[in-house]
């Protein structure tokens, strides 16, 4: 059972919504529904997304990116359609089991930290905990740990003002943790950070998600943040899907004009791995140097100067295949699967 499943789902704002679902799910654009003076943000999405997986929904401003999330976890209702989580269909849940569901099943790290300012980085942790009626000093407790997992011990009685914006997004993120529920929603939570920092989140967010392996729901307007966080990537185009994939199937697969123009920008020898670059034909060689399937082919360069071929092993330690100059050079090539 995937744990958060999203099918035919819309959101159209505006009194005739229903009208326009009815007119949008023959494929329409949603530019050729202006008469109704309804704006579809979300139209017809499907997907499904597993436990443990981290799914990241990709689109520019617009798109319905944050009209979809705050579907998943009943903050908006749908127009038509369903979202379930663990099996159990949202869109008719009450209030009450709605509220419970954001307590205990679902919870959000949003752009603009959301922090409470007068409350320390500590109580701000553990505020989730505190809505649910838990006692001060398991909350606390609970909320230190994640302090500390973020990285943010001995700041712990500061107010949120006194930290970096990274900070700020770490106690964010402790905040979720500390919720200890199984999936999280991330809305743009890195896209108000520097370059810099950011990319050390992303890191922090990789690294924990190894030890913690819940299902996370990333919303981003970047690419390149997409492919590094994502196990799949669901590309929005004006509020319908264009493309769901791994990141290695979107670079060498894109399925129309517009992924296709959005993937010039990634660095492909970033996102492509050790193992996408196998060589086929190349028989095993146990001599040769060993590399890990995940490596990015950026980081096979030093190895490749000096020696031909590497051994490809995955994380158990299965021999995969060998890589070479040449099958890295015919990996990084864009549009290698329409050249057959
Ligand atoms: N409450 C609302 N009422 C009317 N229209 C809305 C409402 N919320 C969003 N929209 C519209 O729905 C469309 C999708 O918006 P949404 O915020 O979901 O996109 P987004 O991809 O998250 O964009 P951004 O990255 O700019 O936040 C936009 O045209 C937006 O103006």
């Amino acid at each position: 059972m995937p744990a958060v499943r999203a099918d035919n789902l819309y959101k159209v704002f505006g009194k005739q919504s229903r009208s326009a679902v009815e007119r949008l799910s023959d494929g329409s654009h949603r530019d050729t529904i202006t008469d109704l003076d309804v704006t579809a943000a979300v139209i017809d999405v499907s997907f499904e997304v597993e436990a443990g997986e981290t799914f990241v929904v990709m689109g520019l401003s617009g798109s319905g990116k944050s009209t979809l999330i705050r579907m998943l976890n009943g903050l908006l209702e749908p127009t038509a359609g369903t979202v379930e989580v663990d099996g159990v269909d949202i869109t008719s849940l009450s209030k009450k089991h709605l509220l419970n569901l954001r307590g205990e099943k679902v919870s959000m790290v949003f752009q603009h930290f959301a922090l409470l300012p007068h409350r320390t980085v500590l109580e701000n942790a553990a505020y989730g905990l505190e809505l649910r009626g838990l006692p001060k000093q398991e909350r606390e407790t609970r909320a230190m740990r994640n302090l500390e997992m973020v990285g943010l011990e001995g700041w712990e009685h500061k107010l949120p003002h006194q930290l970096s914006g990274g900070m700020q997004q770490r106690v964010g993120l402790a905040r979720a943790l500390a919720a200890d529920t199984d999936i999280i929603l991330m809305d743009e939570a890195f896209s108000a950070l520097d370059p810099l920092i950011r990319r050390d989140m992303q890191t922090q967010l990789l690294e924990l998600q190894k030890q913690l392996g819940k299902t996370i729901i990333f919303i981003t307007h970047d690419l390149n943040e997409a492919m590094r966080l994502g196990d799949r990537i669901c590309v929005l185009k004006d509020g319908r899907v264009s493309q769901i994939g791994t990141a290695e199937e979107i670079l060498n697969k894109p399925a129309n004009e517009y992924v296709t123009r959005f993937i010039e920008d990634v660095d492909r020898t970033r996102v492509l791995t050790a193992a996408s670059a196998i060589d086929a034909d190349a028989a095993a060689d146990p001599e040769a140097r060993q590399v890990d399937a995940a490596t990015p082919i950026a980081e096979l360069y030093d190895d490749m100067s000096t020696a031909d071929q590497l051994r490809v092993v995955s994380e158990e330690g299965e021999v995969l295949g060998m890589v070479s100059r040449g099958s890295v050079l015919a990996a990084l090539a864009p549009g290698k699967e329409d050249q057959g």
